[in-house]
């Protein structure tokens, strides 16, 4: 593992206090002096709500993907590259010279496309959302190379200039395709995914990627563009990729660093994983 690349995604809803805030950045410091090169990808859906809301503007989303007019999408930029990333930023950097903020806009990190969504079976109309074509990773290994820990806005520049809001999982995932990352976690506010969700708790402990591939259909809100980059991280050559509880004290150390890994873990083939357990084939949800 040293030397290896580790995208972290750190979800809205896992950083909803200033304690879990400061407990990831410790985590993730810990990460580097482990040897490992840690790249944080940070989401910020509920904080944008909430600026939304302070604004009187309303607060869309149509299969997991916020509806993002122009006027959201000023909201959505201010927010995640002015205040989240700031935040984080600070939280990492009170450990030592380590975190430089940046977005996908900078240096053509990613480039996006306009993203069509589905909504039983129907096109809906989601506005600048984007899905990203094209990761330039360039700037995020320069970084890295000087020893630093970038920390990523889930914002892209499309061809044409134009801006997009990107899902963070989705961008998290691609940045760790083209990094050609070892491992892909992200954090959220459950324990992993839940079998048979919202009937049961049950978390799936493993999944190959043929599998999540047919559970994916079946996959509600937030959860759906979180296991879609998960399966395209493994598709896209990451080893393996988890969906852990960033509420629970060190869930990324954990994660990364345990012997066996609490959440769900995705795998590239049933019998990929290689501390001798299978991966599940067949799982309802
Ligand atoms: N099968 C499932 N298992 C677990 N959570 C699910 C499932 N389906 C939907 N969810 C919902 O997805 C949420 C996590 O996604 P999201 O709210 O986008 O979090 P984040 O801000 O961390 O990206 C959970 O809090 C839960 O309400
Ligand atoms: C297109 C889209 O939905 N973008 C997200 C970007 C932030 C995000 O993904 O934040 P979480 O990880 O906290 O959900 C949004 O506007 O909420």
């Amino acid at each position: 593992m040293q030397g290896s690349v580790v995208v972290v995604k750190f979800g809205g809803h896992a950083m909803v206090d200033a304690d879990l805030q400061r407990a990831f950045a410790r985590d993730v410091v810990e990460l580097w002096q482990a040897g490992l090169r840690p790249v944080v990808v940070h989401g910020g859906g509920p904080q944008i709500n909430a600026m939304l809301d302070r604004l009187g503007l309303e607060t869309r989303f149509a299969a997991g993907l916020r509806v993002t007019t122009p006027e959201t999408m000023e909201v959505v930029r201010m927010v995640l590259t002015g205040r989240v990333q700031r935040d984080l930023v600070g939280h990492i950097n009170a450990h030592g010279p380590f975190a430089v903020g940046m977005t996908g806009e900078d240096a053509h990190t990613m480039t996006a496309v306009r993203r069509a969504a589905w909504v039983d079976d129907r096109p809906v109309d989601i506005g600048l959302v984007g899905d990203i074509v094209k990761v330039n990773p360039g700037t995020v290994r320069a970084l890295l190379d000087q020893g630093h820990i970038p920390v990523v806005s889930p914002v892209a520049r499309g061809e044409d200039g134009q801006i997009y809001n990107v899902n963070a999982d989705l961008a998290a995932s691609a940045l760790a395709v083209a990094l050609d990352a070892e491992r892909l976690v992200m954090l959220t506010d459950v324990e992993g995914l839940y079998a048979n969700w919202p009937h049961s708790t049950e978390v799936i402990e493993r999944l190959s990627a043929d599998a999540l591939d047919e559970l994916l259909p079946g996959l509600a809100s937030g959860m759906l563009p979180k296991m879609e980059g998960c399966l395209r991280a493994v598709r896209g050559g990451v080893r393996k990729a988890h969906v852990l509880d960033g509420r629970v004290p060190h869930a990324v150390l954990r994660g990364v660093l345990g012997e066996t890994s609490p959440g769900t873990t995705v795998v590239p083939e049933a019998d990929a994983d290689h501390d001798g357990s299978p991966a599940h084939d067949e799982c309802a949800v």
